[in-house]
C-alpha cells in the first residue's frame, strides 16, 4: 500500500449520476481511487438525475459498469460493498431551483456527521445546454461563496465555438471564483501527456535540440478505430475538429511547444500553455485550403466486419457536412519555434487507435555516407506515443553489421507500463483526485479555451459556409481522405502512421 496523502473530507454531487460517463468513466474511476487509498477518509458521493431509482439500484447500476469498464476488469477486489456505502442517489430536476435544497441538506447532514466542514464537488456531467442553468442555481447556494471549499466542474465541451465559450466563461465567472472553475480536458490526465513535462523539463538531454535548430516539424495523430458508438445526435453539432482539435490536440501541441516553467504552480503552467495558443499564426478564411483537410467515412469493412457510413449512422443527416476527420498545419510565431510546421489529424474509424507526437529532426549538415539515399534523414526522430502504447522512442541511424558502412534505422525505446510494473492510473482518477485536492494545473483555463477556439474559428466557419462536393471521402479502416496526405506532400513530408510498424 502506498503512503498516500488523501484529500480532505469531500463530497462529490455528480449531476449526470445516470448518464453514461458516469456509468463508464467517473465511478469506475472514483472506485479505482477506493482501492488504491486515495479518497478521502469521509467522503460521500450522489448521483444526481431525473431517472427514478433508489440507492440499492442504483449502486447496482454503477457496479455493473464498474465490472465493464474499470482498468482493473474482473479484479475488483471485493470493496464495492464498501464503497457503495458512500454513494447515493439524488432524484431531481436540475432545471428545478427548489429541488437544490436536497444538496444543501446533505451537505449540513455531513457536516454534523463527520464534525469537519467538507469540500463540496459539483461535478457537471451532463449536455452543454444544462449547464448554464444548474450552474447558475449552484451560484446562489451559500455553499458556493466559500471559494476554497466548493469546486464546480465543466465537461467539455466548453462552448459550440468563441462566442459561446466566452458567454459561459462569463456566466461562471459571474458566479464562482477562477480558482473553483475545473474545465474537464481528460487528455491532460493521461500518465503519457503529463510525461512530456518530465521528458523535456526534467532532462538536459532533450531541451537544447528542442527548437527550430534541430526540429524539421512536428506530427500530432489522435487515431480513432471506433466509429460514432450512437453519438451522432452529438457529433451531428460537433464534428472532428470541435471535438478533439479545439480541446485534446491543441492541448497536446501546448504541452510540446511551451517554454520551460518556472514552477510547477498551476497558473504558471497555464500561462506558458496559453502563450502558445497566443502565438499560433492566425490563418485567414482564403488560407483555409491550403492549412486544413476535412474528411467524412464512407461505408465499408473494418477490420472485416461490414459498417455504415457517416450519413447512415442513427441521429446523423443523409446530406450531412460534418467532418469525421480533420488534418492541421499550424506555425507558432515566436522565437523557439518559427518556420516549424505542426502537422495535427484526428479522425474516426481509421486505420489504428493510436495517439502519437513525432518530433522529425532535421537532416545532418554534412552526410558522408554514399549508400544512403537522401531520405535517409527521416529516421532520426522522436516519437511519444500516449495511447495504446504508452512509450517514447528515439529512432536514430546505426551501421549495420559487415564490411561495408551501410545504416539501418534502430529504436530506442521506453515503454512506460514495463519500466513502472503497474497499470497507470486512467485519466478520469488523475482528474478526480486534483479537483478533491483542488489542484487546477491540469484543467483548462477561461483564457486557454478561448484562445483555443480563436485557433480553429477560421476553420470551423470556411467549412461550416463551404460545403464540401466530395463527402463522404475516405473509407473505413484508411487513414482519412487523399487531402492529408497532399497536406504534408505539399510541404514534401509524409504522415509517420504508426510507430510500431517498424517504418
Ligand atoms: N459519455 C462519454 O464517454 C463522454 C461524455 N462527455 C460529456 O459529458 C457530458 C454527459 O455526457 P453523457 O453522460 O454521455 O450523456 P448522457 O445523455 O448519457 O447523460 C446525461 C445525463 O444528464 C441527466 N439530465 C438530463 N437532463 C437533466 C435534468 N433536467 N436534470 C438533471 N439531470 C438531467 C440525465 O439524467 P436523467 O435522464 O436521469 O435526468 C443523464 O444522467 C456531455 O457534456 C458529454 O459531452 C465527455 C467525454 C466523454
Ligand atoms: O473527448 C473525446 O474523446 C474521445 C477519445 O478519447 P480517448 O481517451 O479514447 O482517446 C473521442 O472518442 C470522443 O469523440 C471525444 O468526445
Amino acid at each position: 500500500m502506498q503512503d498516500n496523502k488523501r484529500p480532505p473530507a469531500s463530497i462529490l454531487f455528480i449531476f449526470g449520476g445516470s448518464g453514461d460517463l458516469n456509468y463508464r468513466k467517473l465511478t469506475p474511476a472514483l472506485y479505482n481511487l477506493f482501492l488504491d487509498d486515495w479518497m478521502p477518509e469521509q467522503f460521500a458521493i450522489a448521483g444526481i438525475g431525473r431517472s427514478p431509482y433508489t440507492d440499492e439500484a442504483y449502486r447496482q447500476h454503477l457496479l455493473d459498469g464498474v465490472t465493464k469498464f474499470s482498468r482493473r476488469k474482473g479484479k475488483l477486489n471485493g470493496h464495492w460493498t464498501d464503497f457503495s456505502q458512500h454513494v447515493n442517489y439524488l432524484q431531481m430536476d436540475g432545471d428545478d431551483a427548489e429541488a437544490y435544497s436536497l444538496i444543501t441538506d446533505l451537505v449540513k447532514a455531513k457536516e454534523a456527521e463527520w464534525g469537519v466542514h467538507p469540500n463540496v464537488v459539483f461535478y457537471l456531467a451532463v449536455a452543454p445546454q444544462l449547464v448554464p442553468s444548474i450552474a447558475s442555481k449552484l451560484g446562489g447556494l451559500n455553499i458556493c461563496s466559500d471559494t476554497s471549499s466548493t469546486r464546480i466542474v465543466v465537461e467539455k465541451p466548453f462552448g459550440h465555438d468563441l462566442k459561446s465559450a466566452h458567454e459561459l466563461n462569463a456566466l461562471l465567472t459571474g458566479m464562482f471564483a477562477e480558482e473553483q472553475i475545473f474545465r474537464i480536458d481528460h487528455y491532460l490526465g493521461k500518465e503519457t501527456v503529463q510525461n512530456i513535462l518530465a521528458l523535456r523539463f526534467a532532462n538536459a538531454l532533450f531541451e537544447p535540440v528542442w527548437n527550430r535548430n534541430y526540429i524539421d516539424h512536428i506530427q500530432i495523430t489522435a487515431a480513432e478505430s471506433v466509429g460514432l458508438e450512437g453519438r451522432g445526435g452529438y457529433f451531428e453539432h460537433a464534428g472532428a475538429l470541435r471535438d478533439m482539435v479545439q480541446n485534446h490536440i491543441l492541448q497536446i501541441l501546448c504541452m510540446v511547444a511551451m517554454e520551460a516553467p518556472v514552477s510547477f504552480d498551476a497558473n504558471e503552467i497555464r500561462n506558458k500553455k496559453v502563450d502558445v495558443l497566443n502565438a499560433i499564426r492566425r490563418i485567414s478564411h482564403e488560407q483555409v485550403h491550403d492549412f486544413a483537410v476535412r474528411g467524412q467515412y464512407s461505408s465499408g469493412w473494418k477490420k472485416g466486419e461490414k459498417v455504415v457510413g457517416y450519413r447512415e449512422e442513427t441521429g446523423v443527416s443523409p446530406q450531412s457536412n460534418i467532418d469525421t476527420f480533420a488534418a492541421a498545419k499550424f506555425y507558432i510565431d515566436n522565437w523557439r519555434w518559427q518556420g516549424v510546421p505542426f502537422y495535427v489529424r484526428t479522425g474516426k474509424y481509421l486505420n489504428q487507435k493510436a495517439t502519437h507526437i513525432t518530433l522529425q529532426f532535421k537532416p545532418a549538415p554534412h552526410y558522408a555516407f554514399p549508400n544512403e539515399s537522401a531520405e535517409s534523414w527521416r529516421s532520426n526522430r522522436l516519437t511519444i506515443s500516449i495511447q495504446p502504447n504508452m512509450d517514447i522512442s528515439i529512432r536514430f541511424q546505426a551501421k549495420r553489421p559487415g564490411q561495408t558502412m551501410t545504416l539501418d534505422p534502430v529504436d530506442m525505446k521506453f515503454n512506460y507500463e514495463e519500466a513502472e510494473g503497474e497499470h497507470a492510473p486512467e485519466a478520469y482518477e488523475t482528474l478526480l483526485l486534483d479537483v478533491m485536492e483542488g489542484d487546477a494545473t491540469l484543467f483548462m483555463r477561461a483564457d486557454q479555451v478561448e484562445a483555443a477556439w480563436k485557433v480553429i474559428m477560421p476553420i470551423l466557419e470556411t467549412w461550416e459556409n463551404r460545403k464540401p462536393q466530395d463527402f463522404p471521402n475516405y473509407a473505413p479502416d484508411s487513414w482519412g481522405p487523399d487531402g492529408s496526405d497532399a497536406l504534408l506532400a505539399r510541404d514534401g513530408h509524409t504522415w509517420i502512421n504508426y510507430i510500431n510498424t517498424g517504418r
